[in-house]
């Protein structure tokens, strides 16, 4: 299990990379980044665990050798938010970077999994696919936009509401939609844990809105530094653990991870006629298999405030997946 990261370097990537480090089920684990990756990588080599660790960086091929062989590669390469900005804002730098990485990847290691954590992740994992898909790789079931990040935030803040943070790594939350404001929908209805039906609808709004912008509270508190990194990084691995287990066999493994909907036989279009709109990505609970995507669940049952919240992340998720559809669209003669 050859695992790589793209963007090892940075606040995200030596976190990301010390967890898949620690993972026993990777057993190489390739980093690359345009600075400090082989420092990084012979610091982790010194880590007790079964995976050989190589660092690369642009020159001599250095993407194409990070890439050779891998099996799961995560994205997490790009610039961060400041105060002020939106994930959007981040587009016109992080577009190119992951264009070029998705390039890369396909001509590399097409069969592998990709899990994209650089943002607007509503926007970056379309680039991935189109750029798939010029090249003839595209396959829907192995690109995925890592949103775990939303469903460990409502895990811990649904926990704060119970008033028992040992709970938070049992508390489960489908977290549906996309990654950016209004596109990310808590559906607390569905929680493992059901919230107390005393709980003032001023609190559920608020603990909604929490969630939604949670990543602007870590921009907030950094304050210029960056926006999240540990806890993304724990998320991330948390993901790409899941992942690894599925590809090696383990069944029954779910997590909501934002997809494409080409796919019928994953049940891709039932989830379009659940939504009323013809989008092309949507997170979702997905059952992950050998092939990656295995099942695209539905939304289940959702309350009528739920499916407000759904209806209003639509129009921005679809601006969102065509922006990132457009950039690397070949124009039309
Ligand atoms: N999906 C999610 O839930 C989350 C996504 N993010 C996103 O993750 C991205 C990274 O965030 P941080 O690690 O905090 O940023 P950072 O600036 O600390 O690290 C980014 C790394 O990417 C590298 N990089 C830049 N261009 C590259 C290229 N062409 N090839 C390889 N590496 C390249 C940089 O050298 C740097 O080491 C941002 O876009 C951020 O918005 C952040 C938190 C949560
Ligand atoms: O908010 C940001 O820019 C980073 C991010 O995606 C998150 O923390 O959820």
């Amino acid at each position: 299990m050859k695992a790589v990261v793209l963007g090892a370097a940075g606040g995200i990537g030596q976190p990301l990379s010390l967890l898949l480090k620690a993972n026993p089920a990777v057993t190489e684990l390739a980093l690359y980044d345009i600075v400090n990756s082989p420092g990084v990588a012979v610091d982790l080599s010194h880590i007790a665990t079964p995976s050989k660790v190589e660092g690369f960086l642009p020159p001599d091929d250095g993407l194409k050798k990070a890439l050779t062989g891998a099996n799961v590669v995560v994205i997490p390469a790009g610039i961060p938010r400041k105060p002020g900005m939106t994930r959007d804002d981040l587009f016109k730098i992080n577009a190119g970077i992951v264009r070029d990485l998705a390039t890369g990847i396909a001509t590399t290691a097409p069969k592998a999994f990709v899990l994209v954590i650089s943002n607007p992740v509503n926007s970056t994992v379309p680039i991935v696919a189109e750029v798939f898909k010029k090249h003839g790789v595209f396959d829907p079931k192995r690109i995925f936009g890592v949103t775990t990040l939303d469903v460990v935030r409502a895990s811990t803040f649904v926990s704060e509401i119970l008033g028992n943070r040992s709970l938070s790594p049992s508390v489960s939350v489908p977290v549906v939609g996309g990654h950016s404001g209004v596109t990310i929908v808590p559906l607390l209805s569905q929680s493992s844990h059901p919230l107390p039906a005393s709980l003032e609808t001023s609190a559920l709004d608020a603990l909604i809105n929490r969630i939604q912008f949670g990543g602007d509270e870590v921009v907030k508190a950094k304050d210029g530094a960056g926006s999240a990194t540990l806890s993304m990084a724990y998320a991330g691995a948390e993901f790409a653990g899941k992942v690894i287990r599925a590809v090696n066999g383990e069944k029954g493994i779910v997590a909501p991870t934002f997809v494409n909907l080409a796919s019928d036989k994953t049940g891709g279009d039932a989830l379009k006629k659940e939504l009323g709109k013809d989008l092309e990505y949507f997170s979702a609970p997905v059952e992950l298999g050998v092939d990656g995507v295995a099942k695209i669940h539905g939304l289940g049952k959702i309350t009528p405030a739920e499916k407000v919240l759904v209806e209003a992340a639509l129009p921005e998720l679809s601006a969102n997946i065509e922006k990132g559809v457009a950039f690397v669209e070949v124009p039309k003669l």
